[in-house]
């Protein structure tokens, strides 16, 4: 499977012609795949390098100071620290989980920093002391602001791409609910991953309209083939000489708004590809940066009217984006 790679910049300057071509194309490799990589996406050099930064300096603090601002297990938007086995994607998933007896025992080898809006009051964040990481709140702040814009300009190349009135995505998203996330997979034991209980990340879908994603160069990030369903291929990071890439994936909202007409992609994080022969040993450290876009809170995650015909009937409830996610956070635990 060729997971595209589309030039985005087709639709931030291009022609009339190039916006409409450039967005069909992202619509068609979101129906065919719930995942695209995007170069020249706007984002700079620098702020992607720089966030990825961020995520090395966070983990490589100490233990003490990072479980001072760590999440509180729950429903509720997780923000701050949540440490290696704090919560299990693998319940996310029935398929994860069927017909096993040690459910509980299905671990993450990651931890993660999540961090919502800048100056959030509902759900405020986490931020670790200055003096112990400095510029690391007004970075991922400046981050935020920026992968938002991103996935605003994305919204609308899908408003065209789906023949939707302009404004009618974007509308939904403001004010933003978005949250960002630093991974990180500490050295894990090949045999340990071999043995079934644990792994990086379980196959999932991510709660939010769409999600960006950028990965240093160890690898292991996999997406479901939707031609063979429950096998996955691998996303391979981009080469250092290349083009800065930017995977964007189709989150479960969209799903939803969609009414299944654009499904969202199944990912999980996995043993590089250059180490799936290797059988003893540790799998390397590996760090990601992750934007999950969301609909502001109170915007329905119920199915869009115009996706729902008498052949294609409403298939989720009318909840709104926070209920819906507070749902699905509460299943991590
Ligand atoms: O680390 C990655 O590449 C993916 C992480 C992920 O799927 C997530 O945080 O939702
Ligand atoms: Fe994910």
């Amino acid at each position: 499977m060729d997971l595209p790679t589309l030039d985005f910049s087709h639709f931030t300057h291009g022609t009339d012609k190039q916006r409409v071509t450039l967005s069909e194309a992202l619509v068609q490799a979101f129906k065919d795949h719930g995942f695209v990589k995007l170069i020249n996406h706007g984002l700079p050099e620098e702020t992607v390098t720089k966030y990825m930064q961020a995520a090395t300096s966070f983990f490589a603090l100490p233990e003490e100071s990072k479980m001072r601002v760590a999440n509180v297990k729950g429903p509720t938007p997780q923000r701050g620290y949540s440490w290696v086995g704090a919560e299990q994607t693998s319940k996310l998933r029935k398929e994860n989980t069927l017909g096993r007896s040690d459910v509980d025992k299905l671990n993450d080898a990651r931890e993660h920093f999540d961090a919502g809006p800048p100056g959030d009051s509902d759900f405020p964040n986490k931020w670790p002391l200055e003096t112990e990481i400095p510029g690391f709140q007004p970075l991922m702040e400046s981050c935020y602001d920026l992968f938002q814009q991103t996935c605003l300009q994305i919204m609308s190349a899908m408003e065209v791409g789906l023949g939707l009135q302009p404004e009618s995505l974007v509308a939904r998203c403001k004010p933003a609910s978005s949250e960002m996330r630093l991974n990180h997979y500490p050295p894990t034991s090949i045999e340990l991953l071999a043995g079934g209980q644990v792994k990086r990340t379980w196959p999932h879908t991510d709660f939010g309209i769409i999600t960006l994603l950028f990965q240093d160069s160890v690898g292991g990030l996999e997406l479901e083939d939707r031609k063979n369903p429950g096998t996955f291929v691998p996303v391979l990071p981009g080469s250092a000489d290349g083009p800065s890439e930017m995977v964007v994936n189709i989150s479960d909202t969209f799903q939803r708004w969609t009414n299944n007409v654009i499904r969202a992609g199944t990912h999980q994080v996995s043993v590089p590809l250059s180490m799936k022969d290797v059988t003893k040993g540790n799998c390397p450290d590996r760090y990601s940066g992750i934007f999950f876009f969301k609909a502001h809170r109170d915007t329905s995650a119920g199915s869009l009217p115009y996706f729902v015909t008498e052949s294609n009937p409403a298939a989720y409830d009318e909840i709104t984006a926070l209920q819906f996610q507070q749902r699905m956070t509460k299943l991590l635990y």
